[in-house]
């Protein structure tokens, strides 16, 4: 019967009975002691034989080829009070849209301003609803569909990992979390919501690694043990699980039905984390932190066949990366940065050797790295959220992360969905591990007697007293998960009742609903044919103001052609009036010359005619002086030719 309630699939069930928690992507379940370890070595093999091979059909979301690149996002946290009283300059700009950070610097007084592009920049303003959105939502998506995800935070120390990863916590009002939760709590609650509103089947375990002075320690184990090995004091080893993967071995996995369990569970660990104050942060964490939520998920197959879907989500808060002496890091802090920067140094390493393909990868250089490993280059899907400061006095350490997060684009992960698993085949490991551990009591029991050393007899009875604890919790849980089952069952009941009557009314309302959507119809014919009117008279309307237009323009030219033409022949009557004027003119001009001319021309005819009558009379005298000189000469020259 599936609802909505979260219940546990046989495989948590299956996990909550280990204590070995695998870091690699495979969900593979390993015991607390040495010998436990072999056995689920053993008992584990059909589980880790079909989980930790990703199927090639099942891979999805660009495995293929050359992997796809992990998510770099940028987060700039605003100015905090000291940061403000003193008014310090802001040497970052952020610039969502375009996805930027630009850092302002003065290099030999010159300024010189360096821009990075991110997949995602959030400003100084943008909210913790803002960062999940965008982080995190789609890689629970993946998670959910049988992917291994990991978020990390990386930056200076005070730049706000862990405001981002944790925020303000869980801490529910009326059900919602407050606006400062951060990723984490936010995460768990998205994962519940699908699960519940999907009424999936499921079984969900978390745990919360630290790593601190390269020490592993699990921040769920109980602080008082009454056994031996007390974890919160010893740290834990790391081990390779012989399949390039690593696991934390006697790393406590706690199964969880409900996010506000989650939240106890993260308040509980958050609060053991190594923390202290240094100048950049009053409450700086020391050490890098891991928080995994584990998932698996029934599905059935279009045959019926059970199958067992598993995820992993990987929080990670890194520890700040700062320079000691800015730090304020004095004493043990010294060589506890000393430690973190090993950690985060190697990080920068494996990831320079990623990006620059060039040879070995030094993942086995430090713990982190090989926590990290298959989130780095590996099958799993990777975020990270390099953190800054926007004030001038981080300047260094922020283009240090800036470049950092920058090059971390280039690494390319090759995500392979995890394998599901068969449901049948699980229970059938579940009870095999049951048998064996019935057997091993049977056994434990018969061996009364004889000698085994002293030391071993109480770790083999702390470890049998711890079992069996937990074969009581879980037959409690059994005998709850049953009642649960009962009340389920009898909701069941009343909800087919209720399913019924609801069915009725779904009739009539369908019925309505065939009656309102005829006339929905109707009207929609209508209003198709109303627009199309409204669409020809638009048209018509548009053509009449385009004509109008054309008229008024030519009405325009015509009145300037008119005034230009009124113009014109105002100007040639004055030409014409002023013409006449001047033929008057010349008129009187003539008819006055005339008769100066006439009198001029009389005058001029007396003048000839006494001048051709006094040249006449000249002529005559001087014909007749000629006569008489002529008569003179003659005479002489008679008078000369007697002579
Ligand atoms: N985006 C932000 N908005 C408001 N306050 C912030 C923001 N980011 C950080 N802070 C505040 O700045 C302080 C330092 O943040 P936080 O402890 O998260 O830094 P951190 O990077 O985890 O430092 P460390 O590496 O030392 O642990 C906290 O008081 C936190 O509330």
């Amino acid at each position: 019967m599936e609802t909505s309630t979260p219940r546990r699939a046989p495989a948590a069930d299956a996990a909550a009975a280990s204590s070995y928690v695998s870091m690699s992507p495979s969900p593979s379940h390993t015991p607390r002691s040495s010998t436990k370890a072999k056995r689920t070595l053993n008992n584990g093999a059909a589980i880790v034989a079909s989980s930790p091979s990703p199927s090639p059909s099942l891979a999805k979301g660009g495995g293929g080829g050359g992997g796809v690149n992990i998510q770099v996002l940028l987060r700039c946290r605003p100015l905090n009070k000291e940061e403000l009283s003193i008014n310090t300059p802001v040497v970052i700009t952020c610039n969502e849209q375009r996805r930027e950070v630009s850092a302002a610097q003065n290099i030999a007084n010159k300024q010189i301003d360096r821009t990075f592009v991110f997949d995602k920049v959030f400003g100084p303003k943008s909210k913790q609803q803002d960062v999940f959105n965008h982080a995190v939502v789609p890689l629970v998506g993946e998670v959910l569909d049988g992917y291994n995800c990991t978020i990390f935070a990386y930056g200076q120390t005070g730049t706000g990992k862990t405001y981002t990863m944790e925020g303000g916590g869980g801490k529910t009002q009326n059900g919602e979390l407050p606006s400062d939760a951060g990723v984490i709590p936010r995460a768990v609650k998205r994962i519940f919501d699908i699960l519940e509103a999907q009424s999936a089947e499921y079984s969900m375990k978390v745990s919360f690694l630290e790593l601190y002075n390269e020490e592993l320690t699990d921040l769920l184990a109980p602080e008082e043990s009454k056994f031996s090995d007390d974890k919160s004091k010893k740290p834990m080893a790391l081990m390779e699980d012989g399949k390039g993967g690593v696991f934390v071995r006697g790393l406590e996995e706690e199964v969880v039905s409900s996010a506000s369990e989650i939240y106890k569970i993260l308040e509980r660990g958050s609060g053991k984390r190594k923390t202290a104050e240094t100048f950049l942060n009053k409450q700086s964490s020391r050490s890098h932190s891991i928080f995994s939520i584990t998932i698996h998920i029934k599905e059935c197959t279009p045959e019926g066949e059970e199958m067992i879907k598993c995820g992993k989500l990987n929080l990670v808060d890194l520890a700040g990366s700062e320079n000691i002496s800015r730090s304020g890091a004095r004493d043990g802090r010294a060589r506890e940065a000393g430690e973190i920067n090993k950690s985060l140094l190697t990080l920068g390493r494996v990831i320079n050797t990623l990006v620059e393909h060039s040879g070995h990868i030094p993942y086995r250089d430090s713990k982190l790295t090989r926590l990290l490993r298959d989130s780095l280059g590996g099958k799993t899907k990777t975020c990270i959220i390099a953190t800054i400061a926007p004030s001038v006095h981080c300047l260094d350490e922020t283009l240090s992360t800036l470049d950092y997060a920058h090059r971390a684009k280039n690494i390319k992960n090759k995500p392979e969905v995890n394998q599901k698993m068969m449901k049948s085949a699980l229970i059938k490991d579940l009870y095999f591990e049951m048998d064996r551990l019935k057997q091993e009591l049977y056994a434990a029991r018969e061996k009364n007697g004889i000698y085994i050393p002293g030391e071993q007899y109480l770790a083999d009875e702390a470890e049998k007293k711890a079992m069996s604890e937990k074969l009581d919790r879980l037959e409690l849980g059994l005998e709850s998960k049953d009642k649960q089952l009962d009340e389920l069952q009898g909701l069941y009941d009343s909800q087919k009742v209720l399913s019924a009557d609801l069915s009725d009314k779904l009739q009539t309302l369908q019925k309505r609903m065939q009656e309102t959507e005829c006339a929905l119809a109707v009207l929609e014919e209508k209003y198709m044919q109303a627009n199309n009117t409204i669409k020809e008279k638009e048209y018509l309307i548009e053509n009449l103001l385009k004509t109008e237009k054309v008229l008024v323009d030519e009405a325009h030219t015509l009145r300037t052609e008119l005034e230009n033409t009124t113009d014109d022949l105002s100007g040639l009557f004055s030409k014409l009036e002023r013409k006449g004027k001047i033929e008057d003119a010349n008129k009187n001009i003539v008819g006055h010359f005339h008769s100066q001319l006439t009198q001029d021309m009389n005058i001029l005819h007396r003048n000839i005619s006494t001048s051709v009558s006094q040249q006449e009379s000249q002529l005559k005298v001087l014909e007749e002086e000629m006569q008489s000189f002529i008569t003179s000469k003659g005479k002489l020259l008679e008078d000369f030719k007697i002579k």
